[in-house]
């Protein structure tokens, strides 16, 4: 089965190599479709690959009915719908270093030509002027610079900036005291970096709260002659609040590589002496498409061939080491949960899952997922799997929580899924038995111990002498033969149970004549 992947923006054709040269997996490079085009186009892959050009909207998505993996050749995924994605069950992957050095170098060449005027002293001299009265710059040594948000390109740039000997403040809501020491910086609120630079870059994705995060307010705190630069995003800084900053003369320069509309259509900011401005170039060099290309491109083969991957945006992402010991347990995960739903019948208000054993020392995260997407696949086919499992559970209503003891039950490993129902509780406990597989071991309070595969039938009744025979008459009657067959009770004449293996499905006449003997409570037919 060839995998087909779309790729609709200008990936490094040295970065895709890894695609190129796997087995079964069909490119597609198409990197000047129209919107409408791309949407027309799109239904036939499995995997778009994208850079910060295509926007990947739910109205996309919704067309892309065999997608089931979104990659993005760079850091921001803020082009990505990414609820949509999560929702179709559509995982989506970044490339978060790929590019950071080339976005750092390039801040960093912003804001020395932004400080020099190198632009508009070349601009000038290519009009055939030799002006050097107009070009007067700042130095940088000494003075502060600002760095709002401080991960990957931020931290690249201040180790830059301090090259230059400049001072450093910095405000990120995970700069801690210690590690601004540790990486010597000073660090504040962001009023406190506002207020203390002479030169402003920000390095936060563009999220709500970092919209207009450099807004009017911000600048009445910045000092006079402030110089600000963004090769974050379009969008941290309000643009028509910068263009009368500029304009009253508070902020003295401004680089800009990113804007609130990409490609630029309000080109008015740019009519302003005292801007610079490159298109979105910050990870526009060879070494860094090539590394984000490679870096997406490897998820891919990694999908296709295991199904997992390294920089999962909408999937926590499991280390390698980790999945290898949790494995294992996916198919019995899921099938527990396929079980449940088949023995209720009806959909949980609740699931409690019990991880006993060494599993209670690992990340259980993407086994809880595959029981619920062995739980909701009953009503949701192939629509639902590990990456939206946990979101449609939660659309549902169904509140699942997770529980972990190393105390063994009696088992090396041991999962019980407990489901919270209108008609009650009922839960199932199963493990993996070495070298014999997947095992049910236990149905409510019941031991038993079966294979949940194939078809199975669960029989709820009253402890009486010749039950069980006429289950197996009945069953013999209609040509239905019994492969396994396990029985459990609460106590002599109580509650029982039988489970049993059959050979072939029990039509729903079947179960109807089962229900109708004698000390027969329920019949269950359960089909894995
Ligand atoms: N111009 C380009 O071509 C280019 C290239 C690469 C990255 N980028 C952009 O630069 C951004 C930063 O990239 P990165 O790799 O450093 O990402 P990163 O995730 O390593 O760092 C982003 C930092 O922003 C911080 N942050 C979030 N909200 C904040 C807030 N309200 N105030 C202050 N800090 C906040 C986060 O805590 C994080 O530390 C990306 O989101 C991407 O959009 C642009
Ligand atoms: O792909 C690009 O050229 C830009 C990517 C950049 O904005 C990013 O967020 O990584």
């Amino acid at each position: 089965m060839t995998f087909h992947v779309l790729i609709s923006d200008p990936l490094s054709e040295e970065g895709v190599y890894p695609l190129r040269h796997a087995d079964g997996i069909n490119i597609v490079m198409e990197t000047n479709l129209s919107e409408a085009e791309l949407a027309e186009r799109i239904d036939g892959f499995d995997a778009l690959l994208v850079r910060s050009q295509t926007q990947v909207t739910r109205e996309l998505i919704e067309k892309a009915s065999n997608l089931k993996i979104i990659g993005r050749a760079g850091v921001g995924v803020d082009n990505i719908d990414l609820e949509a994605a999560t929702e179709h069950g559509i995982i989506v992957v970044n490339a978060p270093d790929g590019n950071t050095n080339s976005a750092a170098e390039h801040t960093m060449a912003m804001l020395m030509g932004m400080a020099r005027k190198i632009p508009q002293a070349y601009n000038s001299l290519k009009q055939g002027k030799w002006d050097r009265k107009a070009y007067v710059g700042v130095e940088l040594k000494n003075k502060t610079l600002g760095v709002v948000g401080f991960g990957r390109i931020g931290q690249e740039v201040a180790a830059r900036a301090k090259g230059q000997r400049m001072n450093i403040i910095a405000y990120d809501p995970f700069l801690t005291a210690e590690k601004a020491e540790k990486l010597g910086v000073d660090f504040g609120t962001v009023e406190d970096v506002l207020k203390a630079a002479d030169f402003v870059t920000v390095h936060t994705p563009l999220l709500k709260e970092t919209k207009h995060l450099i807004n009017a307010e911000a600048f009445k705190v910045m000092k006079d002659g402030v110089q600000i630069i963004n090769c974050a995003r379009g969008g941290i800084i309000d643009e028509s609040a910068l263009y009368d900053a500029v304009k009253s003369g508070k902020v003295a320069g401004a680089a800009l590589d990113v804007f609130e509309q990409e490609p630029m259509v309000d080109f008015r900011l740019l009519e302003l002496p005292e801007i610079i401005a490159t298109p979105h170039l910050g990870a526009s060099t060879f070494e860094a498409q090539e590394s984000v290309a490679v870096d997406v491109s490897q998820d891919v083969v990694s999908f296709v061939k295991y199904g997992t991957v390294r920089n999962s945006v909408n999937l926590p992402s499991v280390p390698k080491e980790l999945m290898k010991r949790i494995e294992p347990y996916f198919d019995l995960a899921e099938r527990i949960g396929t079980f449940l739903t088949d023995l209720t019948g009806e959909t949980a208000d609740e699931v409690n899952v019990y991880y006993s054993g060494e599993l209670a020392n690992l990340e259980v995260g993407p086994l809880t997922r595959n029981m619920l997407k062995g739980m909701l696949k009953r009503h949701l086919g192939k629509h639902v799997n590990d990456v939206n499992a946990m979101y449609i559970a939660n659309q549902k209503g169904i509140h699942v929580n997770e529980h972990k003891s190393t105390e063994s039950r009696g088992f090396t490993n041991l999962i019980t899924v407990e489901v919270k129902t209108q008609s009650g509780t009922r839960k199932a406990s199963g493990t993996l038995l070495n070298g014999q597989g997947a095992r049910i071991v236990k149905v409510d309070d019941y031991i038993v111990d079966f294979l949940p595969n194939g078809h199975l039938l669960f029989i709820r009744h009253n402890d009486r002498p010749g039950v069980i025979g006429r289950v197996g008459t009945l069953l013999g009657a209609e040509d239905i033969n019994i492969a396994t067959m396990q029985v459990g009770r609460s106590n002599a004449g109580g509650d029982a149970i039988m489970m049993l293996s059959i050979d072939k499905h029990a039509d729903p006449e079947d179960l109807e004549e089962l229900k109708k003997l004698e000390e027969i409570e329920s019949v269950t037919a359960i089909d894995l």
